[in-house]
């Protein structure tokens, strides 16, 4: 705004002081034209009036020229007498012919009597002491043309010597009045007042006019009243030797003054010259004028586009300026906004002492993973937990201690999730669990991690309080297919875990229940029979085909349960995956296994390489390399009878990184085999890259062949396969004479399978290595 106002006042100014400024230039433009104007129309006044008298003066002079050559005027004078002349005649015909109407003579004598003048008929009187002029020229005769002034009047004057047979005879005399001039003058718009200095002549001042102006004497006959007045209302000086003019504004004049000269060029008096103001034409001034404002005004309106230019400039950022000030204060208002409405949002989907996540969320959360479970298939289950007495803590040692208890129950709870699964309060002593990417054993573990978690007694202002949760589980998809649904689900369960006892929890499915009880009965089992050494190792001759030898077997694992005998490695290795026991499960084999080994070495036995399974989570332990070299080492076993069995799948699953293992296991000199190969989806450009000496066909291709053209062919192309790349190949599950043909006739010689023998208990396969190392 600042800005926009300094522009506002930026902007006034320059106009205020280029209006003034114009308006000065103008003003004085235009008085310097008048003044240019006035200068020209005073000379014109002054030259008009001097050409007039000077015209005139030519004028008599002529004429008296003319009469100084007239022979009867000689004649006259010689004689000094001027009877004999037509006098009359010859005034009349002047006056007829020449511009001269008020004209007179005189003829002197060269004495200086007066022969004749036409004005009187007085003659003979002595002219040279009374005039200057005539005394001069008889003194020196030459042409006198001069103007004269008197006590009657102004006259135009002009004398001629004559001469006759170069003797001097006479003057003639020419006078004519001044009335023509001043006429003329007024004629052309100019009053003359001719004013001449008393002192100049001493019969001035008894002039027959009798008009006087101080020390002047008013000549001219047709003067102008006004004027006179004029001149006469200050002091005259004033109007004599004017320099150029006066304008005299009041009576709208415009004066000047030329002066008046005698015959010896001596000032004696002055003409004063003025002109009405209104006849001097001043159009040019006005079209001038004019001219100067229309320039004035374009370079005003020039002045305003510019100011509007640098307006709209300064304005358009301004406004630019304004923008994003008021762009930040909305950008800062937003997020004060959006904190309020996320504070708001908090409140509203969280628990107020707790702060966890409330009902709201919990079930947007739900709502938020059965979408997730649409597009990827991992499920979800929700735990409903209700404290199982709560109601007494509150009733014993009140509310405080009451919402302390449920703030460091929520600390424990949170302990037990991971980082996907959401904990919520529902309100008062319940609780609830998201949790995501469900298995069977997750949700066993989660349940474990309450149940232990709550085992220990809390300490609530130095009050040890014991509580236990009755935990309800629901699974998604199998207990419901909407959010609220599943959490009522969650919650019956949770009533079943309450009616039957508490401190426990139930599923809401009864089968899950059991399953559950199972699974944890199960991983009880494991964990004790891995303890009581209860698993055992069954071994599977590789028999090569071509000669019935044995080139190799395969460790597999049994459990030989005290209650339930022997149990199948299918019943209890996915379940060791799951859990993780896989780990110690692998390493016993191993173990064991080489053990056994050892034995039949040293007792002389051949049976080629063992191979021993082994799950990736194994090899992917982060200390496996060192472990299974110190498992080799400290049982002294030679790792070039030892091959390592590594499903296709779990190689495939991260090639590179196996890739990577893979070399550190051959380089301890144990070789490696891809087992059931061809399910795994073997990237055929990793495949080459894979550092493993073999592979061994999948059962299920071939189970069918040669019957099934499908596996025959797949056969075919895994036994091609192996030999391009170089690796051993050998086939399991291969139970018929038809299986073995096929396989023998398109190449693969090592043969696993119940054709030849089943995983056998360490005596029998001893006995059944004894007979082959016999050639039985
Ligand atoms: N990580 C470990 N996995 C192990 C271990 N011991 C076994 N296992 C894996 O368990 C799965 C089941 O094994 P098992 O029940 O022992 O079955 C093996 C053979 O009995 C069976 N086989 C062999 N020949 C035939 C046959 O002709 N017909 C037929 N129906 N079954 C036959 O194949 C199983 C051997 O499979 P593989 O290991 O892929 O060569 C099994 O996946 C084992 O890998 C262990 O110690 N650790």
């Amino acid at each position: 705004m600042t800005q926009f106002l300094r522009i506002i006042v930026i902007a006034v100014l320059l106009i205020t002081v280029f209006l003034t400024g114009s308006y000065l230039y103008v003003t004085n433009k235009v008085e310097t034209l008048k003044n240019e104007k006035y200068f020209e129309v005073s000379r014109d006044m002054k030259n008009k009036l001097q050409s007039l008298i000077k015209e005139k003066s030519e004028a008599i002079l002529l004429v008296t020229l003319a009469l100084s050559a007239n022979q009867n005027i000689k004649d006259a004078l010689k004689q000094k007498n001027h009877s004999s002349l037509e006098i009359d005649n010859l005034i009349t015909t002047l006056q007829r012919y020449s511009s001269l109407k008020n004209i007179w003579i005189q003829f002197i004598s060269p004495e200086g009597r007066s022969i004749y003048r036409s004005w009187s008929d007085k003659s003979g009187d002595e002219l040279s002491f009374a005039r200057q002029d005539v005394k001069q020229l008889i003194n020196n005769p030459k042409v006198i043309s001069t103007i004269s002034t008197g006590k009657f009047d102004m006259t135009f004057k002009a004398m001629v010597p004559i001469y006759e047979k170069g003797k001097f005879i006479g003057i003639v005399e020419t006078i004519a009045k001044f009335y023509s001039i001043s006429e003329k003058m007024k004629r052309s718009g100019n009053d003359l007042l001719i004013v001449v200095d008393k002192s100049y002549k001493k019969q001035l001042s008894e002039a027959y006019s009798n008009t006087f102006v101080e020390n002047y004497y008013i000549v001219n006959p047709f003067k102008s009243d006004k004027l006179l007045e004029i001149v006469k209302s200050s002091s005259i000086t004033k109007y004599l030797d004017i320099p150029a003019y006066i304008v005299d504004k009041e009576h709208s004049l415009l004066i000047t003054t030329l002066r008046l000269p005698d015959l010896n060029a001596k000032p004696m008096g002055y003409f004063i010259i003025a002109k009405d103001l209104r006849l001097i034409d001043l159009s040019d001034i006005q079209q001038a004028k004019n001219s100067i404002l229309e320039v004035t005004l374009l370079i005003f309106l020039l002045i305003i586009v510019f100011l509007y230019y640098v307006y709209n400039v300064n304005y358009k950022r301004f406004i630019e300026e304004q923008n994003e000030i008021l762009e930040q204060s909305v950008e800062e208002k937003t997020k004060e906004l959006e904190l309020q409405s996320n504070i708001l949002r908090f409140i509203a989907h969280h628990d107020h002492l707790t702060q966890l996540p409330n009902k709201v969320l919990l079930l947007d959360r739900i709502e938020e993973a059965i979408k997730h479970y649409k597009s990827t298939g991992e499920q979800l289950s929700i735990f409903f937990l209700d404290l199982d007495s709560f109601k007494d803590v509150n009733d014993t040692y009140g509310h405080e201690v009451g919402d302390e208890l449920l703030l460091e129950i929520t600390k424990r709870l949170q302990k037990c999730i991971k980082n996907d699964d959401t904990l919520a309060r529902l309100g008062g002593d319940e609780f609830a669990i998201l949790h995501r990417n469900t298995t069977h054993f997750s949700m066993i573990n989660l349940i474990e991690s309450i149940l232990i978690q709550m085992k220990k007694p809390f300490n609530i202002k130095n009050i040890e309080i014991y509580t236990t949760f009755s935990i309800g589980v629901a699974l998604y998809p199998q207990d419901a297919k909407k959010a609220s649904q599943l959490l009522r689900n969650a919650e019956t369960a949770m009533y079943k875990a309450k009616d039957s006892g508490k401190n426990t929890y139930q599923f809401y499915e009864k089968k899950m229940t059991e399953m559950a009880l199972q699974k944890i009965q199960l991983d009880a089992d494991i964990r004790k029979a891995l303890k009581n050494r209860e698993f055992v190792s069954y071994f599977q001759p590789k028999i090569d085909a071509r000669n019935g030898k044995i080139v190799g077997l395969e460790a597999l694992i049994r459990w030989i349960h005290p209650q339930k005998g022997l149990i199948n490695p299918n019943d209890f290795i996915p379940f060791c995956e799951e859990t993780g026991l896989i780990l110690e499960i692998d390493k016993y084999m191993l173990t064991h296994a080489i053990k056994q080994i050892l034995k039949w070495q040293q007792k002389g036995l051949e049976f080629g390489k063992v191979s021993v399974n082994v799950s990736t989570k194994k090899i992917e332990s982060s200390n496996y390399i060192e472990e299974l070299s110190y498992t080799v080492e400290s049982l002294q076993f030679d790792t070039a009878l030892l091959e390592l069995e590594i499903l296709e799948g779990q190689i495939m699953k991260d090639p590179q990184k196996s890739i990577d293992i893979l070399n550190k296991i051959q380089n301890l000199g144990i070789s490696v085999s891809i087992d059931d190969f061809g399910t795994g989806y073997s990237s055929l450009s990793y495949l080459k890259k894979l550092p493993v000496n073999k592979i061994k066909i999948d059962r299920s291709f071939i189970i069918d062949v040669p019957k099934n053209k499908d596996d025959v062919a797949i056969v075919k192309t895994i036994i091609s396969l192996a030999k391009n790349l170089g690796l051993q190949i050998i086939a399991e599950g291969v139970e018929t004479k038809e299986q073995l043909d096929f396989l023998v006739q398109e190449g693969c010689y090592d043969i696993q399978g119940y054709y030849f023998s089943k995983p056998l208990p360490v005596d029998e396969c001893e006995a059944f290595i004894i007979s082959k190392n016999r050639g039985v």
